[in-house]
């Protein structure tokens, strides 16, 4: 008899441990898949599994992320076409998602579900409560999305479908990355003992204090303190109109602005710039500009002087690498060669912070 039982308590563990590995064996369907944040921030997390297949209709942002992912299979395919039965035959068992946030940004007019490029993630609202073999879900938005009404149909969709679900709004600073992006994260998990339960909004990873390994000064991600290739420095005409807008930093600083997929297109709001200077000298400069409308010099010379010193401060834009770099992708990453900097702003500009994200698919799937 006792050996009957311990046959029985040495299968039951097996079933046990089987259960937990495969539960653990996420695989995942990655949608509005961009450039791969999500592919990249799953496999930092350690998490076994892997990426069944990822959607995006935008075609270079899937070259992209087939350029980096040769072994995922990227679905160049509008969300909508998916149905129940491609869902069921992808077995999957878990989604990343981060849906268009133009329908609910100030220059996207907020126009909310009745933005055309709210209307993917509508639809995967309305297959939610018939995919009963999704267990978890990660979905991130722009700050701002928690108010609007594609969010109430997210929850409402969400509490249908059997999920628990908690929300956040993050920003990679608080990993003691130098960029700011705040952002609204919502996981959530068919599992009534999700834990950090309350109807509130997470303003920190509960799980998370102080993060250790982390880059804290803009030093930490340069090229060069020095690279001054003509293809990165503010020309002059914006030196000229728009230098009081920039957000200025140099390599001591220890935070740069969200970067939009705007950035060197756009000034104002879009990204910081880099000043390679010390921050004495950067504002010894700018002391020169302030004062430069007292002197006694005629209107042609003070234009001259200005303009000197505008360009003695060097400015310049971020590289793609230096950005990618700031939004934790590895280096590993890279774009192919017939994506220009403009595109690879853009779709940095879109992407997530990988890092962040990371320590989220975490909590989704391990957090007990
Ligand atoms: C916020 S970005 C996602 C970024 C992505 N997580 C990354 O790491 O790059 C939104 C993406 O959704 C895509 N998209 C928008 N509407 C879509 C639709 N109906 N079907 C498929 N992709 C769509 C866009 O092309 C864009 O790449």
């Amino acid at each position: 008899m006792p050996f009957l039982n311990a046959i029985f308590i040495v299968h039951y563990l097996r079933f046990l441990f089987k259960e937990r590995s495969e539960e653990m064996n996420l695989q995942i369907l990655e949608l509005f898949s961009g450039i791969g944040g999500m592919n990249y921030a799953f496999k930092e997390s350690g998490i076994p599994g892997q990426i069944v297949a990822a959607v995006d209709i935008n075609t270079n942002a899937n070259a992209v992320y087939t350029h980096n992912n040769r072994q995922t299979t990227v679905l160049n395919n509008n969300v909508q076409k998916l149905n129940l039965k491609t869902l069921e035959k992808l077995q999957i068992n878990c989604i990343l998602m981060s849906p268009p946030c133009q329908p609910h940004t100030r220059v996207g007019h907020k126009k909310d579900i009745e933005d055309n490029r709210s209307h993917g993630l509508m639809h995967i609202c309305s297959l939610l409560p018939e995919c009963t073999f999704v267990r978890y879900i990660l979905m991130e938005n722009v700050k701002g999305f928690e108010g609007s009404l594609a969010h109430s149909q997210y929850i409402k969709a969400l509490r249908k479908a059997g999920f628990y679900y908690r929300e956040f709004i993050l920003s990679p600073t608080q990993l003691n990355i130098p960029n700011t992006r705040y952002r609204y994260y919502c996981l959530a998990r068919r599992d009534k003992n999700f834990p950090f339960e309350g109807e509130h909004i997470w303003t920190e990873i509960p799980t998370i204090k102080q993060h250790q390994k982390c880059i804290n000064t803009i030093k930490n991600i340069l090229e060069s303190d020095n690279l001054l290739s003509a293809d990165f420095l503010v020309d002059q005409r914006t030196l000229d109109r728009r230098v009081l807008l920039m957000d200025i930093v140099t390599s001591n600083s220890t935070n740069t602005m969200c970067f939009t997929k705007a950035y060197a297109y756009y000034i104002e709001g879009t990204g910081s710039i880099f000043c390679p200077l010390k921050p004495e000298q950067m504002h010894q400069i700018f002391g020169k500009l302030k004062h430069l409308d007292n002197g006694n010099s005629s209107k042609e010379n003070q234009a001259l002087e200005r303009r000197e010193l505008l360009q003695s401060l060097h400015l310049r834009y971020f590289t793609p690498r230096e950005v990618a770099r700031l939004m934790g992708f590895p280096e590993t990453f890279n774009f192919p060669l017939e994506i220009t900097n403009r595109q690879k702003y853009k779709l940095l500009g879109n992407s997530i912070n990988v890092q962040l994200v990371s320590e989220l698919i975490k909590v989704l799937c391990l957090q007990e």
